[in-house]
């Protein structure tokens, strides 16, 4: 039985390359600035990441969907894209694990998406020009019309999307990564650690290393005042990745600075590495086009970890506070990757230590975090 040919779409970018292909997804028109991701594995993980709020995301793999989706691999409840673009939709997944194709989810999540145009070209195109607004349609076939869209979106540089994204309600996060999943030595703590997580758009899967590792788990909303965490008397209080401008973060950043003031652990991811930064008075940039991919290397010296990666601004190095030492450098341009506080029990990394998508090699900054707690706690305790 032949399958009907999927509806048109039309993909349209800021500087006026539009492509023609079909709808992977739902019916509609989408406006956002497009990213490419090269991984190639993980697209479930990558549409539902809340660092994604406000892009629309070209997978450079070419195949996507063929394993479909499932319930246990998503990291936040729903689909956080603005839209995707991909070169060969899958409409008929196979895997053990697939509950769903990727075009019906996308679909039931409301999100549009095209497939059959050429991504490498597209891609080139925002290596060269940089991260563009861009719009998806599969009612506006008229390449200017849909322009005129792309035209009205705001520009990602100065936008706070953590309102978007944040929880409403403060949760406790009790579960471990699933056991066949483990890699890591876990250590089954009789008085858990606490740790307050603040919530700019926290991943599942941070959470998950964090209880693995034996903690418990408070998670609160981003706007939460330094002084509601501190009522927690926690351990140690983590800073979670998130969408948007980091330096639009201005009430977050505030929080990050009492913090620093308390002398408490504190660990940073991705939007909570760039906040802790512009805390300590580091100034952040747009980055051309971003990082966002499974096998960046990171490191300093002879020490290399191949890390999950998702941003498009970075800690500017030359306005880095004094009392912060580089960890890690993006060893593919040099950028600000890791950060640690040369007084206090303070660090960071730019990429993404509780993803595997593949390499596990960043997992020990988890640890390192542990470790830190435990030893803030001994000295309270006296
Ligand atoms: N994954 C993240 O936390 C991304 C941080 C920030 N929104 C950036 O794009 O740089």
């Amino acid at each position: 039985m032949a399958l009907n040919p999927a509806p048109p779409a039309l993909l349209v970018l800021a500087d006026g390359t539009a492509l023609r292909g079909y709808r992977y997804g739902a019916q509609g028109t989408t406006v956002g600035e497009v990213v490419f991701n090269t991984g190639m594995t993980g697209y479930q993980e990558v549409l539902t990441d809340p660092s994604y709020c406000g892009q629309m995301v070209l997978f450079t793999y070419p195949e996507l969907g063929n394993t479909g989706v499932n319930s246990e691999d998503g990291e936040s409840p729903r689909v956080q894209v603005q839209g995707v673009i991909v070169r060969h939709g899958c409409r008929q997944p196979s895997n053990w694990r697939a509950q769903e194709s990727l075009a019906d989810y996308l679909e039931r999540w409301r999100v549009v998406g095209i497939s059959g145009v050429d991504t490498r070209l597209l891609t080139r195109r925002l290596r060269e020009q940089g991260a563009m607004n861009g719009a998806i349609s599969t009612e506006i076939l008229d390449p200017q019309e849909l322009l005129e869209r792309v035209a009205q979106a705001p520009s990602m540089a100065g936008l706070n999307l953590v309102p978007r994204v944040s929880t409403a309600q403060v949760y406790e996060w009790h579960t471990p990564t699933p056991k066949q999943w483990e890699f890591a030595a876990v250590c089954p703590q009789p008085d858990p650690l606490v740790v307050v997580a603040i919530d700019f758009g926290i991943k599942h899967n941070i959470l998950r290393r964090l209880a693995s590792y034996g903690c418990r788990v408070v998670v609160v909303p981003a706007s939460t005042p330094a002084a509601d965490i501190l009522a927690y008397d926690p351990d140690g209080i983590f800073l979670s990745n998130g969408p948007g401008d980091p330096a639009a973060v201005t009430e977050g950043i505030a929080t990050a600075q009492a913090l620093v003031k308390t002398g408490r652990p504190l660990f940073g991811i991705c939007l909570g590495h760039q906040i802790l930064g512009l805390a300590l008075g580091s100034q952040t940039f747009k980055l051309k086009f971003g990082h966002h991919g499974l096998n960046h290397p990171a490191g300093l010296g002879n020490q290399v970890a191949i890390s999950s990666q998702n941003h498009g601004f970075a800690l500017d190095r030359d306005t880095l506070a004094p009392e912060l030492q580089i960890t890690d450098w993006n060893l593919n341009d040099q950028t600000v990757a890791g950060l640690r506080h040369q007084e206090l029990p303070i660090f960071s990394v730019q990429y993404h230590p509780e993803a595997s998508p593949g390499p596990h090699d960043a997992d020990n900054l988890f640890a390192q975090f542990v470790a830190q707690m435990e030893h803030y706690r001994q000295i309270q305790r006296g």
